[in-house]
């Protein structure tokens, strides 16, 4: 029965996070991402122009599963695509011995310049994994019937290393009790309903959740539109900005903080954390923490909400789960 833990190291701004995995002989650095169930990586495969900077899979170790390719595009139209091998993983100790490996031959300029990353590793539901013609496992599903309890957990911080862990629940990183709530599969995500919302200018709560899903590959977190218009009404200063696309606010506010129902507790996102980071460098205003998710069709409870609480995605039991817990 495998358990495991690894690091969660904070990129500029929190704007992701990355963990060091184990393909074949190579220790790359990649983005564990619960809203997408695609493993891939830069790889010898990918042209020069493209993968400067990156640490690489060198498909030489793995097995290549013929005729089969992915092509991935995120929710900030960034894409990726290549072909697949076969090879051990290895994420805190917890072992795949044989994993599907995306080994990227193209990827968009975003993947190219964010240099610090080398890939992603899917944490959602493999029903949505891109390889044809045969979608494959995520990493998750590949070691889950090996792992102690087929549970991982989230632990994110605001600008310091978090974690996370396979195979058992850490009670020392976390108070109070868990909050459980049922996960709705059909999209692939791990979503959820909201009960409601409460903060900044909706002093009153607004009552009404919604459906949402905890990605911890998003930065922000994106709500009702009603809701953030609400929430930055009380915060002075603060404006939609159509050229920067969202909400900003004074780099000097300290915003109030935001709090979400969900399964009948309260969980509350500082007020720091909605201060995100500066336009651009130097600048004194800075863009929201909090967005609309107009145009999304669900919220996003991405890393602003998940580095303020202790999150376990739960596929132990008759149908997956997800808990809540105050960190
Ligand atoms: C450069 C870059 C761009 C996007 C992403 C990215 N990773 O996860 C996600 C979100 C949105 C949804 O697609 C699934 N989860 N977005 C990562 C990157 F390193």
């Amino acid at each position: 029965c495998q358990t495991g833990e690894v690091a969660a190291d904070p990129q500029l701004y929190d704007q992701s996070y990355l963990s060091p995995v184990t393909i074949g002989n190579s220790e790359l650095m990649l983005d564990f991402d619960t809203g997408s169930a695609d493993l891939w990586c830069f790889s010898t495969e990918s042209p020069a122009v493209q993968s400067a900077g990156h640490g690489l899979y060198n498909p030489s170790t793995g097995t290549e599963l013929d005729g089969a390719f992915w092509d991935i595009t995120y929710g900030d139209q960034s894409a990726a695509s290549g072909n697949v091998f076969a090879d051990k993983v290895v994420v805190g100790g917890v072992t795949a011995t044989k994993q599907a490996i995306e080994a990227a031959t193209s990827v968009s300029y975003e993947f190219t310049e964010d240099v610090a990353s080398d890939g992603l590793l899917g944490l959602a539901f493999s029903s949505i994994n891109t390889i044809l013609p045969q979608p494959q496992t995520t990493f998750f599903d590949t070691v889950r019937n090996t792992l102690a309890k087929a549970v991982f957990t989230v632990d994110l911080k605001k600008g310091a290393a978090g974690s996370y862990t396979f195979g058992y629940i850490d009670s020392s990183k976390y108070s109070g009790a868990i909050t459980y709530v049922p996960v709705n599969t059909a999209n692939g995500f791990w979503q959820f309903t909201a009960d409601g919302y409460s903060g900044g200018g909706n002093n009153a709560s607004t009552g009404r959740g919604g459906v949402a899903i905890a990605d911890t590959g998003t930065s922000l977190l994106y709500l009702p539109a009603s809701v953030a218009k609400g929430y930055y009404s009380g915060v002075q200063g603060a404006s939609f900005d159509f050229r920067q696309g969202g909400y900003t606010l004074p780099c000097s506010a300290t915003p109030p903080d935001f709090n979400v129902a969900i399964g009948g507790k309260t969980f509350t996102v500082p007020g720091s954390y909605i201060n995100y980071a500066p336009l651009r460098a130097g600048s004194s205003t800075c863009f929201g923490g909090i967005q609309a998710d107009s145009g999304i069709g669900f919220s996003i409870f991405g890393d602003v909400f998940l580095k303020a609480v202790y999150a376990i995605f739960d596929d132990s039991g008759s149908s997956p789960k997800l808990g809540f817990a105050a960190q």
